[in-house]
């Protein structure tokens, strides 16, 4: 049904299958014209249980497209002298096209300088502040991996975003500032709202389109949202083993006409993203 917008609960895992199925394909012709392998490092300092296991995540999303992936464990008491030196290294190297700095960073290392050293072409995160006045002024190139990956799935479940009014919990660097950027440059009319937001519910029960990024377990109730409202979650917490995002998906299912539900939503969709980011990356260079 062409044109007609889907409905029901949006499948990140599905989505992102697909994607991998193409740059699988994609990456392999690479590899057959000119043995192009596109190379991905991932830089994690110290051992932070969730950030181990989302680079274990990215790792093995890499394997199963044909990307090569390096995996840097840095000791949580390193310099930044020493982590600026290691990323440095990564930005010369001629067999990696992408550097993937996990965050958080240990208190004393300063992650903004961090950022900065990475090779912009290289940088897959699109957190460089060179690739983030690239979106600001509309020119998307590497744009952060979670708000790319939603606006994905908009396309994929053809829905509008023109003119449509999206509301935003959460203004971090990382989802919320670049998801509003990212809605903005689409014409969307966007609010974002955050601990000082006085009367929350009264922005997100008007929204079109809800994207929640505030790491605060079922934030979002059902009288929180409209009817027929798209709802994207973003939101990770973990409590004995289980994780919950920040909608409290169970009641909000019946209000919406496409969720995401957590695990199984965003989080997929944002590792396929940085996949396409580094296979990008690599091409731009043969
Ligand atoms: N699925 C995925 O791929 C990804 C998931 N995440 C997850 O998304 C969540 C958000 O992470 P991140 O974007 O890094 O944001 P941060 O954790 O850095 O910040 C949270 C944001 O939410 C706002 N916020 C916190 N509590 C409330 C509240 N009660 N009401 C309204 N706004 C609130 C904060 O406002 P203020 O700054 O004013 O305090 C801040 O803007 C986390 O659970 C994280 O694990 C993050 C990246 C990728
Ligand atoms: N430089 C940097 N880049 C990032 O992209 C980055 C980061 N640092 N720091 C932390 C956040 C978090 N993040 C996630 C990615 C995938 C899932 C994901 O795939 N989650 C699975 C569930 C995994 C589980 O079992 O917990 C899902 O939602 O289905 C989650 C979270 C990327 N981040």
């Amino acid at each position: 049904m062409a044109g007609e917008a889907k409905q029901g609960i949006i499948d990140g895992r599905a989505i992102s299958k697909q994607i991998e199925a193409e740059l699988t394909e994609e990456i392999a012709s690479m590899k057959a014209d000119d043995g192009m392998v596109p190379g991905l490092a991932t830089i994690l300092v110290g051992q932070d249980p969730a950030s181990q296991l989302y680079v274990r995540l990215k790792h093995k999303a890499c394997d199963r497209v044909g990307i090569y992936a390096e995996d840097q464990k840095l000791d949580a008491s390193i310099t930044q002298k020493e982590l600026l030196d290691r990323i440095k290294n990564l930005n010369t190297r001629a067999d990696i096209h992408g550097i993937l700095l996990q965050l958080p960073l240990p208190q004393h290392l300063d992650a903004k300088k961090a950022m900065q050293a990475i090779d912009p072409a290289k940088d897959v995160d699109g957190f460089h502040p060179y690739n983030v006045g690239n979106l600001m002024i509309g020119d998307e190139g590497f744009v952060p991996c979670t708000p790319a990956g939603i606006i994905r799935a908009l396309e994929y479940y053809d829905v509008d975003i023109e003119g449509k009014d999206v509301v935003i919990v959460g203004h971090s660097n990382v989802v919320g500032k670049p998801m509003a950027a990212m809605l903005l440059n689409r014409n969307a009319t966007v609010a974002v709202c955050h601990v000082y937001t006085k009367d929350l519910k009264s922005y997100t029960a008007g929204a079109d389109i809800l994207v929640v990024a505030a790491g605060v377990k079922h934030l979002i109730k059902e009288d929180m949202v409209k009817k027929g409202a798209v709802v994207f979650d973003a939101g990770i917490t973990e409590e004995e083993g289980k994780i919950y995002g920040d909608v409290d998906f169970e009641n909000v299912v019946n209000k919406a006409s496409l969720i995401t539900p957590v695990p199984g939503g965003v989080g997929p969709m944002t590792i396929a993203t940085l996949l396409t980011h580094v296979t990008f990356a690599a091409k731009k260079i043969e």
